[in-house]
């Protein structure tokens, strides 16, 4: 049985790479939708923000030089090619997506409309929010954080590259602990990299817990949803 009704799943634009140097690799975006889809199908409301790293980062080495608000729009838009294509991979397998983008684009998707997305989860589709908060300056993990109150889920879910919230980031350190629990106020004043600091502020004023995951650990998704042990909490 879920343990949630509505949850709001950030998925790591950079995860979709794969195994390639940059883009979206089909296998990797494939099984990620799969995971999804055993949540969906136990009734669970899914809505979705992908990032856009995997293309465009407003502060990677392909904007050296730019205007920062120039380059983080070009960011915002590479979030509009994955939720595309997130969205027709799900098509492909079976499941009814809907793309919100929170700049007007609308040749190519519908704005984010929140009464209308309201209506797609309770429709049993899949939302998929692109071009996260329409601001530079911000990232997809504040745009998980916002769209998550705005829908009143019960959960963010951050499917990441690391399997939780560690004492430092473990990519660049061996000897860092993965924590089981923390509070957003420990993870703040530690600087914990794993989000950016107005993500977790936001969900701690929601009182909006999120789960730190590994996208690329199968089943976790799901183990999450059922309110087993994965991953890290953090909250309030
Ligand atoms: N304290 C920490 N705990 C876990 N991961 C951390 C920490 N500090 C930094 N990181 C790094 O943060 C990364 C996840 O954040 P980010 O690059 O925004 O990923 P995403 O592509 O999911 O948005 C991890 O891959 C990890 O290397
Ligand atoms: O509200 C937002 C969300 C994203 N971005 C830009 O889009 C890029 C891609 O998003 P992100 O880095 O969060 O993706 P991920 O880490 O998941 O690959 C960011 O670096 C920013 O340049 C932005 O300006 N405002």
């Amino acid at each position: 049985m879920p343990a949630y009704k509505r949850i709001l799943l950030k998925l790591s634009g950079e995860a979709l790479m794969g195994d390639d140097a940059y883009g979206i690799n089909r296998a990797t975006i494939v099984r990620m939708v799969r995971e999804v889809r055993q949540v969906t199908d136990q009734g669970v409301e899914v809505a979705v923000v992908i990032g856009g790293g995997n293309i465009f980062r407003g502060v990677a080495g392909g904007s050296v030089g730019m205007d920062r608000a120039t380059a983080d729009y070009m960011g915002m838009l590479a979030t509009v090619m994955n939720s595309l294509a997130l969205a027709d991979t799900m098509r492909q397998e079976g499941m009814t997506a809907r793309v919100m983008s929170a700049i007007s684009i609308e040749q190519v998707v519908e704005p984010y409309v929140r009464p209308k997305a309201l209506q797609y989860l309770e429709e049993g589709k899949v939302v998929v929010f692109a071009a996260g908060t329409g601001n530079p300056f911000f990232t997809t993990d504040t745009a998980a954080a916002l769209r998550g109150a705005e829908i009143g889920a019960e959960l963010v879910l951050k499917a990441t590259k690391v399997d939780g919230v560690y004492t430092a980031d473990p990519a660049k350190d061996p000897d860092a602990k993965r924590y089981e629990n923390i509070t957003f106020d420990e993870a703040i004043a530690r600087n914990l990299q794993v989000m950016d600091a107005t993500a977790f502020a936001l969900c701690r004023d929601q009182k909006l817990p999120i789960k730190v995951f590994s996208i690329f650990k199968p089943g976790a998704l799901e183990r999450v949803v059922r309110g087993e042990n994965e991953g890290t909490l953090v909250h309030v």
